[in-house]
C-alpha cells in the first residue's frame, strides 16, 4: 500500500481534467468514463488553483473543488464564501486521511483570501463536523396530495390580476437571474447563482445526470412585473384503470411575493393529470402548506440538514449580520483548527447593527465554532444548544439573550444544491 506520504494533493491543470472527473465519479458512483462532450461541457467549472485532486502513482485517486460565492446573511447583506464541491475520495483510498488534507489546504487558503465562510452541502451528517462546519439552514420536501388538498377544482388562473404563463429555456435565462437576485438579496441562507447555473437548469449545458427538460412557468403581478417562476418536470404514470396519476417535481420555485408563491403552487395543483406535487427542498417553515385549504394534503417527505457552514472569520460574520434587540454578548469560540477561535464581544444597538471584537472579559457563552455556523443565521436556539450540552453557559440566561439577539423570525433557506 502507498504510504500516506506518497500521496500528492494538489491543485490540477486543465490536462488532468478528464483523470480528475473521472475519479470523481467514481466517488460518487457514477459511470467512470466520460465523453469528449461531457469534459468539454464541465471545463467550465474548471477553477484554476481551486480544483484539487489527490495522486497515486500518477493516478487521480481523489478530488476537491471550491469556488467563489456569496452568501446572503440576517439582514440582506452579503459574505463572500468558501463554497466546498466534488468532494471524493475512491473507494481504495478512503480513511487515510486525503478529505482531511484537501479540507485543510482549502480552509486555509480561504481564510488568506479574505473569505468569511466556507459552504457546503453535506452527502452525509457525520462527514464535515470535525472540520468546524456546522449545519447552518433546513430544508424540508412536501408531497401533496392534490384530489385531498381542498382546492376548487375549476381554477383558471391567479385571482389577483396576475397571470401565469409557459415559457421556454430561452425566456428563463433571460427573465430568471434578475428574479433570482431579487429573492436572495432578502432571503438569509441564499446563494449567488453563476451563469453556468441557468444553463443548466434549462438544458443549454448538460452534464448533470438523468437531465429532463423541465416545464418553466412564470407568474407576473397585475403590473405585469415578474415575481415568480418555477421549474417542474413530470413522469407520465397512468393507473391500471386508464387513471392519470402524475406526479409534478418542482426541481425549484422562486416567488419574491406571498402572492407569487401562492399562484404557482395553485397552478401546480391545477394541471390536469396532476395528482401529487413534490415541491422540491424548501424552507422549513415555508408558506406552501396553508396555501391549501387542507394543510395536512401537504405530507412532509423529506426534514433534513441542508447547507453546512464553516465560519473562517468570527468577527466580519458577526458584523456582518443584524440582530433582532440590542444586547452584548462574549462568546468563547474554539476551533481546533486555530482558523478563528477565541474570545469576541458582540455588541449589537438597537438599530439592529452589531459590532465585534476580540476581549479579555468573562465569557457568557462557550461553544465550539460549528456551533457558532448553526447559530449564526438564526435558525437554531441557544437554548436548545445548551440542553444538548453543545454550547455552556458561563452566565445564567446567557442562551437566552443569545436567543433574543441571534434568532429569526422566519428561517434562513438555502434554495441551491452546489
Ligand atoms: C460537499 C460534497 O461534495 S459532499 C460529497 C462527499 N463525498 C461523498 O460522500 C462520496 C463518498 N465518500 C467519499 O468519497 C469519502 O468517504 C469522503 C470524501 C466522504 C471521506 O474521505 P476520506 O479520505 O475517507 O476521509 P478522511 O480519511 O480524511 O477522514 C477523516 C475522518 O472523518 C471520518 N469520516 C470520513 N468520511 C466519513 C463518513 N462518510 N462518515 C463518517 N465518518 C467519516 C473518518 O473516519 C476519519 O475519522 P477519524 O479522524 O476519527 O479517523
Amino acid at each position: 500500500m502507498t504510504s500516506r506520504a506518497d500521496i500528492d494533493v494538489r491543485p490540477i491543470d486543465e490536462s488532468e481534467f478528464a483523470d480528475w472527473s473521472r475519479a470523481m465519479n467514481i466517488g460518487f458512483l457514477r459511470e467512470p468514463t466520460t465523453s469528449e462532450e461531457y469534459l468539454e461541457a464541465r471545463r467550465a467549472q474548471f477553477t484554476p488553483g481551486r480544483t484539487v485532486g489527490a495522486f497515486d502513482d500518477g493516478r487521480c485517486v481523489a478530488t476537491f473543488r471550491s469556488f467563489a460565492q456569496e452568501l446572503t446573511v440576517v439582514g440582506g447583506a452579503v459574505v463572500p464564501a468558501d463554497a466546498v464541491t466534488n468532494v471524493t475520495v475512491s473507494p481504495t483510498h478512503r480513511r487515510r486521511g486525503l478529505l482531511t488534507r484537501m479540507m485543510a489546504q482549502d480552509l486555509a487558503a480561504a481564510k488568506e483570501r479574505g473569505d468569511v465562510v466556507a459552504t457546503l452541502i453535506a452527502a452525509e451528517y457525520p462527514i464535515y463536523g470535525r472540520y468546524g462546519f456546522g449545519p447552518a439552514t433546513w430544508a424540508t420536501e412536501w408531497t401533496i396530495d392534490v384530489p385531498r388538498a381542498g382546492l376548487d377544482p375549476r381554477w383558471a388562473g391567479p385571482e389577483d390580476g396576475g397571470r401565469i404563463d409557459l415559457v421556454d429555456a430561452e425566456d428563463v435565462r433571460k427573465l430568471g437571474p434578475e428574479l433570482h437576485e431579487r429573492l436572495r438579496r432578502s432571503q438569509p441562507g441564499a446563494v449567488s447563482r453563476d451563469e453556468l447555473w441557468w444553463q443548466l437548469t434549462t438544458g443549454a449545458v448538460r452534464f448533470l445526470p438523468g437531465f429532463h427538460e423541465p416545464f418553466f412557468a412564470v407568474y407576473r403581478s397585475a403590473d405585469g412585473e415578474v415575481a415568480g417562476m418555477a421549474a417542474y418536470t413530470t413522469d407520465d404514470r397512468w393507473g391500471d384503470a386508464k387513471q392519470p396519476l402524475n406526479t409534478a417535481k418542482v426541481k425549484w420555485l422562486t416567488g419574491v411575493t406571498p402572492a407569487a408563491e401562492r399562484a404557482l403552487w395553485r397552478y401546480l395543483c391545477s394541471i390536469d393529470w396532476v395528482v401529487a406535487v413534490r415541491t422540491g427542498y424548501r424552507a422549513p417553515d415555508d408558506l406552501l402548506p396553508h396555501f391549501l385549504p387542507d394543510p395536512r394534503a401537504a405530507a412532509v417527505t423529506t426534514q433534513a440538514d441542508f447547507l453546512w457552514v464553516r465560519v473562517l472569520d468570527v468577527v466580519r460574520a458577526l458584523e456582518a449580520r443584524t440582530y433582532g434587540t440590542a444586547g452584548s454578548l462574549v462568546l468563547e469560540v474554539a476551533d481546533a483548527s486555530g482558523l478563528t477561535g477565541g474570545r469576541y464581544r458582540l455588541e449589537a444597538s438597537a438599530d439592529g447593527a452589531g459590532t465585534c471584537a476580540p476581549t479579555a472579559g468573562h465569557p457568557d457563552l462557550s461553544l465550539d465554532v460549528a456551533d457558532l455556523a448553526t447559530l449564526w443565521l438564526g435558525d437554531e436556539s441557544a437554548v436548545r444548544l445548551a440542553a444538548l450540552g453543545r454550547v455552556r453557559e458561563e452566565r445564567a440566561g446567557a442562551a437566552r439573550q443569545a436567543d433574543a439577539l441571534l434568532r429569526t423570525s422566519r428561517r434562513p433557506w438555502c434554495p441551491d444544491i452546489f
